[in-house]
This record gives structure tokens, sequence and C-alpha cells, in this order.
């Protein structure tokens, strides 16, 4: 089905016209300008007016009500018209809350906000957007406020969403520091609403401190297996930790999940520098997070402000998470893909409490480690101190004094630099595939002139040409290189190239990649091909996706065969992707992808389409893609995949056999050690 375009940004500064008016350290970070910097930031970028504007509007007592009780609103109402004495007792009423005369006219505007952006997502006014608003809304309760948090926006927009739409399988996803304890009690018993949360934990001795906030917190009666904790017992948690908790726990159970709706509580206190989370996450995290839920539901991804406290961290991944709703190649991640001792302890944990939940997780290790033995812990306490994901992270990890803060400032204004910098502007593939008519291909996507005769002896000549004999090959190759080369260039993002002699044209696609100085190239072969190339100085990755047994091949580190079997129309492939071919793929960090389907091959185009999709959060989304017999259905597939035209439908999950998933699990014992990624177990650790 073809996806809608565009991005909705939900905004009104009326929504700064409340604050703290006493003293209170607990509320005090909580503060209006939080909104200001994060919109003067997407102004700064440039992205406001690449947006759809969509304006706020106040919810109705009705809709407020879908969650919470007449009581609580009639509280809440009548702080309207109270003294700051009243307003005072109100607050002490509640937990970390304060309130202001303007509070609950902005609170409405919050709810309303939200609900505004449901709407323009699913009458298919846009694809995707983000609302910013504040009071947040993530902890309060039927008959509370909590956590500067006042009506639970995301809370009701499920409810709204269920009934106006008929929604039957809503995700809602709370990558915000904090649990997000009062998504969690509206939902516990109700299958229709998959929870995720990440939070910092500290084994329960962190706000809000609750024992149901941990890893087996699976759900209640109809509700078991859609609540899932991700409890952080250490801070310092960075991208890969982030990235990990996403392989390992979130998307697999996701894809299987199949939501309709996407909602995320995008609280940005889990961003590096926030004195709240004093986590390491750098903002283009934020990006890949984002990329990747773009790829469920169609693309229908509904992102609502919650926390974030440091503002020069919170502007700068609102501005990534807005970018890549916009459907910008993403920066490329930084820091070392590592996830620590504790980040793999807690996946580990809740992998195994979901177990009896999910199929992808069916062939998990059944017993959580509670806690592990003493030995590891020491090793955790070693593994923590000295090492932490990030070198600066000691330097920025977030704490209340001001010139810590202002040393992430200046952190943050060298890193963006860096990693924003090199993006391409330009996201068209460019394709060159001659039995294909161009218009068949989505309108995105450019059928490039082939490169001129003398340019390309020039290239080939560089070459043992004895190898490019016929003229049909030579008009191949020439399409490889002709699109690589505008790749290179950064003329475009990404393509496709037909080619009858796909493993030399792929051969001279490598050279000439280090001949421009890439030092690492991602190469996903699929189908039965023989590639002669030199493997051992690991500028190359090559991983082999086949039927048939290879046996003289034993995988090393930069040569993996992974034998699958996709039987028709079962797309059982998410669990390769996700549990082993991405993980490693953000551990080896390439500079370009080239993804070449062989002959006979073993995947469906559906799978072929979700690989494509999902890699595009590496090198700045460059990926050429050669493809060696042109079945049109393919092209037109992985052409939209490439130019982000439309999420291809992947069709029913069907879980992997017991002897794919065993695969997978041999090839990550293997290799755990050298693509640290597909870390998700601590056993083999210790
Ligand atoms: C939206 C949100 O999740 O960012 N709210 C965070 C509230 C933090 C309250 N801290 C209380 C500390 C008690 N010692
Ligand atoms: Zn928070």
């Amino acid at each position: 089905p073809a996806m809608a375009s565009g991005t909705a940004l939900i905004y009104d500064d009326e929504m700064t016209s409340y604050k703290l008016l006493w003293d209170d350290p607990e509320c005090d970070i909580e503060v209006p300008e939080r909104l200001l910097s994060s919109y003067e930031q997407l102004k700064h970028y440039h992205l406001v007016e690449r947006c759809i504007h969509v304006p706020v509007r106040e919810g109705t007592e009705e809709e407020i009500m879908l969650v919470h009780s007449s009581e609580y609103l009639e509280v809440v109402k009548s702080t309207q018209t109270m003294n700051e004495e009243e307003l005072r007792r109100v607050s002490e009423n509640y937990d970390a809350v304060y309130f202001h005369p303007n509070t609950y006219r902005c609170a409405k505007l919050a709810v309303g906000a939200t609900l505004q952006l449901v709407d323009s997502v699913m009458s298919g006014k846009v694809c995707n957007g983000m609302a910013l608003v504040r009071p947040p809304g993530h902890h309060s309760q039927r008959n509370a406020a909590n956590g500067f948090c006042v009506f639970n926006n995301v809370a009701i927009a499920a409810q709204y969403a269920k009934r106006r739409y008929g929604l039957q399988r809503i995700l809602i996803v709370d990558w915000d520091v904090h649990h997000g304890q009062g998504i969690q009690y509206v939902f516990e018993e109700d299958p229709s609403v998959l929870y995720y949360s990440w939070h910092r934990y500290e084994h329960q001795q962190f706000w809000p401190l609750l024992r149901e906030s941990d890893y087996d917190a699976v759900g209640q009666g109809k509700g078991k297996g859609f609540n899932l904790n991700v409890p952080w017992n250490k801070v310092g948690m960075g991208n890969s930790d982030y990235l990990a908790a996403f392989f390992h726990v979130l998307l697999p159970v996701a894809f299987e999940f199949v939501p309709e709706l996407i909602l995320v509580s995008s609280g940005y206190d889990s961003g590096i520098g926030d004195p709240e989370g004093q986590m390491t996450a750098t903002p283009e995290c934020f990006a890949h997070l984002t990329h990747f839920l773009m790829q469920l539901a169609n693309g229908r991804v509904c992102a609502v402000l919650e926390g974030g406290y440091h503002l020069k961290s919170l502007s700068e991944s609102v501005c990534m998470t807005v970018k890549t709703l916009l459907r910008d190649p993403l920066p490329q991640i930084s820091g070392e893909m590592a996830p620590c001792l504790s980040a793999v302890e807690s996946i580990q944990n809740v992998r195994a409490a979901h177990k009896p939940y999910w199929k992808c997780l069916m062939y998990e290790e059944a017993t959580p480690l509670h806690n592990l033995s003493t030995k590891s812990q020491q090793m955790m306490e070693a593994e923590l101190i000295q090492t932490s994901t990030h070198p600066t992270a000691k330097q920025v990890v977030g704490t209340t004094n001001s010139d810590e803060a202002i040393k992430t400032d200046r952190f943050l204004e060298s890193h963006m630099k860096k990693i924003l910098f090199p993006v391409p502007p330009v996201k068209t593939a460019s394709a060159i595939v001659s039995k294909v008519d161009a218009h068949l291909l989505p309108i995105s996507v450019q059928v490039e002139m082939e490169m001129n005769a003398q340019e390309l002896k020039t290239l080939v000549s560089a070459f043992d040409a004895e190898l490019v004999k016929e003229e049909k090959a030579l008009l191949s190759l020439q399409n490889v290189l002709a699109v690589l080369d505008k790749i290179l260039k950064k003329k475009v993002c990404n393509g496709i190239a037909e080619s009858s002699v796909a493993s030399v044209s792929t051969t001279f696609a490598l050279k000439h990649c280090f001949d421009f100085g890439l030092q690492r190239v991602l190469c996903i072969v699929v189908g039965d091909m023989d590639l002669e190339l030199d493997l051992d100085d690991g500028k190359i990755l090559l991983m082999n996706i086949c039927q048939k047994q290879q046996t003289e091949k034993t995988n090393s580190k930069y040569h993996i065969s992974l034998n699958w079997k996709e039987d028709a129309g079962r797309n059982n492939f998410f669990c390769a992707v996700l549990g082993f071919i991405l993980p490693v793929a953000y551990s080896y960090q390439p500079d370009l992808m080239i993804i070449v389907i062989g002959p006979n091959r073993s995947l469906g185009v559906n799978a072929i389409s979700l690989l494509t999709c999902l890699l595009q959060g590496l090198a700045e989304s460059r990926i050429l893609v050669v493809i060696q017999d042109t079945e049109i259905k393919l092209v037109q597939s992985v052409a939209k995949a490439l130019s982000g035209v439309s999420t291809p439908d992947f069709g029913a999950y069907a879980p992997a056999f017991q002897e794919n998933f065993l695969e997978i699990k041999r090839l990550r014992d293997q290799l755990q050690q050298e693509w640290k990624m597909l870390r998700c177990s601590v056993k083999d650790w210790i």
C-alpha cells in the first residue's frame, strides 16, 4: 500500500505560558525554554518550513476522561483560579508536580496537539509527525498528576485511536529515561496496546522507585506479554546499549506484533548531558531509533515530547528525530559499538521474561539471571569503571552544576558539526535498469544516463580488462560503476544497477570504492555467487545469505555465510536481519553497503526490501544494490525501499523455523566477541 508523505509538526508557544512559581529543586528543571529552544533549533536547521504545520486544539473533557477520572479533571480545572498558596497545596498532593494558573489550559493543549497529530497521520494527511508539547504525560495516572505530568497525552492518544479508528494493535515506545508507569497502568491488561519502555532504574533506587518498573512486569491477565520494561541498572548507557535493546528486544517483538500505529513517548532526558538521566547517547542515536520505528505500521509514527532537561541536548535530539521523520539520510552513529555488561544483563532478563509470549523469543534461554554470580558482578563493576561507551561520557555525563552543563554544550557543538555536515542533501536513488522502463519505478528514482564511453574506458582500463570481453558485460559493468560513482560523489544517496555479470561488477565496484578512499564496505550477497575477494584486511565484510551449506568456507570475522531457507510467503527473515545482520553491520560501521542479488536467491522480495530498508541507518544511507536477473517486482520493491517511498508490506509475521533460530544462535556465539552488538546474553561473557 502506498504510504502517505509529509511530516507534521505540531507546536504552539502558548504551551510555554506556565512555569514554577516557587522554589522546588525537584521541579525547577521543567521550564518553558524546553519548547522554545527546541523550536528555535528546528528553525535553525530549516526543518520547520519542511514540515506540514498542523494547529493545536484543546483536548475535550470527554477525551481527557478516556484515561482520567472526572474528579481528577475537576481538581486540575480548579487550579486555574487558585493563588500561589493554593497552587502549592494542590501540588503537594502529588509526587514531583507543580501547578500554575495556566497549567490546565496548557495540559488541554498538550492533549489536543497529540490528538491532532494522530488525526493527521490516520487520515493520511501526513505520514508521520512530532508534537512538541508540555506538560509531558507518561507519568500521570487516572487520579493523579506525577513527575511534571498532568494529563497522559500518549495514553489518551492510544485510547482515542482505538475508539475513533478501530485500531487493534498500537505500539507505544517510551524512550524517555524515566519509566512511564502511568501508561503501563492504563494498558497492562490490554493486549491491543504494546508498551515498551526503558528507564534508569538502578535496582529500584531511581525515581519513581517502583518494583513494577522492573523487567518482570510483563503485563497482567490478557495483557501478559504486552508490557516490556528494560531497566538500566547503571548510568552512562549510550548509543550501543540503546541500539542493542532495539535489535534484541523491541524490534523482533514489534515486527511480530505488526502494529497499525506507533506512538512515541519521546523523552530526551535519555540523551547525553541530561541531569536526570546521566546517560551518554548522542543526538544522532534518536535518528536511528526513529528510523527503525518508521519501518513499522507503514511508517505511521507519532512522536510526542515527554522529558528532556538539558536544553542543547534536548534541542539537537528533537532535530535529529524530525530530520529522520522527513526521510533525510541518517548520520553515522558515533561511539564504540559495544553494549556494556549491565545493559546486556537487562536485555537478557527482559528477553527471558517474555519468552513465553513471543515466538521470536521461544528459543531463548529460559532463566533470567536475577543476580549474576559474584564473579560477574565484580567483572561488571570493573568493566564499567574502566570503560564507558563514550570516552567523553566521563566529562559530559549530566550533572546539575552548570559548568558540567556548559561542557556538554561545547561537546555537542563540535559533535553536531561532525555528524551533520557530511549528510548528502540528495535522497533519490538512481537506477540503471535497462530492461525495466523508468516509469515502472517510483518517481523519486532517476534513471541515469550511462557513463560516457571514455570515462568508462579509463575506469575499466584501471582493472584487468580481459575479464570483460563481450559487449553485454561491458554495458552492465558500466551500469554498476556509473551508479556507484554518483553515490561516492554524494550526488545521490543510493542506487540500483542491473548487471548480467553481478560478481565481476561487484569486484570492480569494490575496487572503485577503495580507489575512492573508502575504508570499510559491507557486501551482502543474496543467493549463490562466488566472489574472489581479499577478505583479510577488514576493508570488506562479506555476508553471504545462501541456501546451500557452505562446506569449504568456515566463518571468519570478515566472511560470514548465513544459510537461510525462506519458504514461499513465510517471511521469517526478521530474526536474521534484526538479531544478526543489523548488529553485525552496526558493529562494523561501513562507509558504504553493496547488496548483490544473485541467481537462485533464497530470499523473497519482501525480505530483500526489509533488509534494504533497515540497513539505511548505516553509511549515511549509502547503498548500492546490484541485481543480476532483473525481475520487475524485485526492482520496484527495492527502488521503493531505497527512495523511502514506502515500507514494503512485510506480510504476516511467520516465526523462523527452529533450525533458523539455532543457526543465528550458533553464529552469534561464534562471532559475538568480534561483533559486540551481537551480545544479548551475559553467559558467554564470564
Ligand atoms: C516527563 C519526565 O519523565 O521527564 N518526568 C520526570 C520527572 C522526574 C521527577 N524527579 C523526582 C526526583 C525525586 N527525588
Ligand atoms: Zn523523563
